[in-house]
């Protein structure tokens, strides 16, 4: 997600040494990146990383340092003007449980100028949802569904969802992603999702941010990353050989053979003895980021 100065325009947000502190704990360090529009972008990283509190900071809820603008706009000093043009559902999200539907709907008409009630309920349609349901009639799927659809029928540019799909089944997580994908991405708005669903996500996402102990250390299209890191199968019986060219990550693969990500193509004479397959994201998840489990358990 490099930019160049002619397509400054098409940024949505743009981060530069951005660090976000609660007192003397760091949630995020100096973390520099570019939002382009029209990506999907996954936010990915352990529990405590950063990506809530990056979240919170782009929609103005916690102060930062360093620069930052959303909509070419500053999150904290023009709030109001910033959440009219974006919509975002924290991990934290709650409908009213006393609510209807269509209660909620003239709720959001009032309250949000971008709000298109004839859209919710086009959306709605997608669900097993009716405008007269009231909220606490409905299972935690469905109100997951209710709430995009009242969030997606928003004319904005910008989406931010922070793990959306927490705590639903694979089917509802499935119809959540859909409706996304089909309703609101057009690609020239944009959404980024924080989740701990690598695996499910990798094929919605164009773009990858990843997050370790608040360092953003990868930011990359999955395009790119395609190219970028290599990953070779190999005979356990080479593993020592591999070893020796410092793989980010030496792993098994289903069926017992070997394999190692490399950040770029490894020596020659390494390559040579492994196949190239490509490594997934969770692969490379695993290579970029600690794992607190896996620490604990070795130490
Ligand atoms: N209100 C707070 N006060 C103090 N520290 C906080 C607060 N909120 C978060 N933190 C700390 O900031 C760091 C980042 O937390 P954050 O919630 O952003 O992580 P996360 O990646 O969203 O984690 P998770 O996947 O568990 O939701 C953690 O070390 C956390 O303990």
């Amino acid at each position: 997600m490099s930019t160049t100065t002619s397509n400054m325009q098409d940024l949505l947000v743009s981060a530069q040494d951005l660090s976000l502190r609660y007192g003397s704990k760091t949630a995020l360090e100096r973390a520099t990146f570019n939002i382009p529009k029209g990506r999907v972008i996954g936010l990915l990283g352990h529990n405590g990383a950063g990506k809530t509190s990056l979240m919170k900071a782009l929609v103005g809820l916690l102060p930062a340092e360093g620069q930052l603008q959303v909509l070419g706009l500053s999150p904290r000093q023009q709030r109001g003007a910033l959440l009219e043009q974006l919509c975002y559902i924290p991990d934290v999200a709650v409908l009213p449980r006393w609510a209807r539907v269509d209660e909620l709907m003239c709720l959001m008409s009032g309250l949000q100028p971008r709000f298109s009630a004839e859209r919710a309920r086009t959306l709605l349609k997608r669900t097993s949802v009716g405008e007269k349901d009231k909220i606490k009639n409905l299972s935690k799927g469905m109100v997951t569904q209710v709430h995009l659809a009242l969030i997606a029928a928003i004319d904005a540019r910008l989406m931010i969802l922070d793990e959306p799909t927490l705590g639903l089944d694979v089917l509802s997580r499935k119809n959540f992603y859909e409706m996304l994908i089909d309703e609101w991405c057009d690609g020239e708005r944009t959404v980024l999702i924080s989740t701990h669903q690598v695996e499910e996500v990798e094929t919605l996402l164009s773009d990858v941010m990843m997050l370790d102990e608040g360092r953003l250390v990868l930011n990359i299209s999955l395009e790119d990353m395609d190219k970028r890191f290599i990953a070779l199968s190999h005979d356990p019986a080479t593993a020592e050989a591999i070893a020796s060219a410092h793989p980010l990550l030496r792993y098994r693969q289903q069926g017992g053979r070997s394999a190692a990500i490399f950040d770029g193509a490894p020596p020659a004479d390494i390559a040579a003895l492994g196949e190239r397959i490509r490594p997934s994201l969770v692969d490379l998840f695993m290579a970029l980021t600690r794992n607190p489990a896996l620490q604990a358990k070795n130490a």
